[in-house]
């Protein structure tokens, strides 16, 4: 909770997430309990100290040094997750507490690469994730979408396959999985490595979305952008490009953006150095997210908060982000239209409780 006078008004304001991370909602307890229920070993504290306790790993997560840093914890706790209800399980608690916080409609993503890697099935994480979808439909009324993402640190190989098994299952055609994107490792590979399966979905009317410009230059937000993505993760090195911004802000491309996350990993001192005002003031959209809440230290009502308490937005700058948050959600115009109507109304409810 902020100590802003626009808590309240904040918290009800309905919410769309564009960029959370399924795997990434995995928090220290329910790695030690799914670990213990799978007879997975995590490793030693020996190995590494950090996996002596829930407490260590938590505090751990207080302390990463870059994005590969953080990476290698996540990529290591996504290890207990085996069965289709653990993916089912883990979708249905994020959506339970992005509910609580006021999300409506949410875009989530998970990374079938490295479940496939250690002998899961594409099928167990997507069934499971898709059970957990469904669940918050019904039960919450929240709207969802899947969104697969390639990885970056593994070969393009491995991608190639993931996306042919993406296609040939009923998944695609029914659009159970909506998009796609690309994460993991931002500055190494090649920027543009997967050139080929982008003109492919491209062609096919996919989605596409990209991580581009947390850690790595706006030359790697306008390589995503040339590859066909049609919206950037994270993208906060965008304002060091002002020719690009300006084009960003003309094709009304949406930035996902994580504020606790970029602390977290060190892309910027503190939340008051995430760009958002300059975003507002040259017209670039953005939608306020929380990439990873179990390692970032918080979901998305969380995030909305560090935003106020470091920028002062007013209720018409939370306005405009929460209408360029639905304006730009992959939703048919009916959805949009409903959740637009939902926004209008928590604004007058909140002018008329003021007396404006
Ligand atoms: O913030 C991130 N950046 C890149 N890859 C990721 N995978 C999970 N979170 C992230
Ligand atoms: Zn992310």
């Amino acid at each position: 909770m902020c100590k802003s006078p626009l808590h309240d008004f904040i918290h009800g304001l309905p919410k769309c997430e564009h960029h959370v991370h399924l795997e990434g909602c995995l928090d220290p307890e329910l790695i030690f309990h799914l670990a213990a229920r799978n007879g997975i070993t995590l490793p030693s504290p020996t190995e590494n100290p950090a996996y002596a306790s829930i407490a260590a790993l938590t505090t751990r997560y207080e302390h990463f040094t870059s994005l590969d840093d953080f990476l290698a914890f996540y990529f290591e706790g996504m290890a207990v997750l085996r069965t289709e209800a653990d993916f089912s399980d883990l979708a249905w608690s994020y959506f339970q507490k992005a509910h609580a916080d006021g999300v409506h409609h949410a875009e989530v993503f998970f990374d079938p690469q490295v479940h496939l890697s250690r002998g899961v099935s594409y099928k167990t994480v997507v069934d499971g994730f898709a059970a957990g979808c469904k669940r918050a439909e019904i039960e919450l009324g929240l709207s969802t979408r899947l969104i697969m993402c390639f990885v970056r640190h593994l070969p393009v190989s491995s991608a190639q396959e993931v996306y042919e098994e993406f296609l040939s299952h009923e998944h695609f055609e029914s659009e159970l999985v909506h998009g796609l994107g690309w994460s993991s490792s931002e500055v190494g590979p090649p920027k543009d490595m997967f050139r080929e399966i982008y003109a492919s979905a491209s062609a096919k009317g996919i989605p596409l979305t990209a991580h581009a410009g947390e850690e790595g230059d706006p030359t790697y937000i306008s390589t995503a952008l040339e590859l066909g993505a049609t919206r950037i993760d994270h993208g906060i090195r965008l304002i060091e490009d002002p020719e690009l911004m300006k084009r960003v802000a003309n094709e009304g491309i949406l930035l996902t953006v994580c504020p606790l996350s970029n602390v977290r990993l060190r892309c910027v001192p503190s939340v008051e150095h995430v760009p958002v005002r300059k975003f507002l003031e040259a017209g670039v959209k953005f939608s306020i997210n929380s990439d990873d809440p179990a390692y970032f230290g918080g979901y998305i009502l969380d995030n909305y908060c560090a935003v106020q308490e470091a920028h002062q937005l007013s209720v018409m700058e939370w306005r405009i982000i929460a209408e360029n948050s639905v304006q730009e959600s992959w939703i048919p115009d009916e959805r949009k239209a409903e959740l637009l109507v939902l926004i209008e109304g928590h604004v007058k409810k909140h002018m008329v409780e003021v007396g404006v």
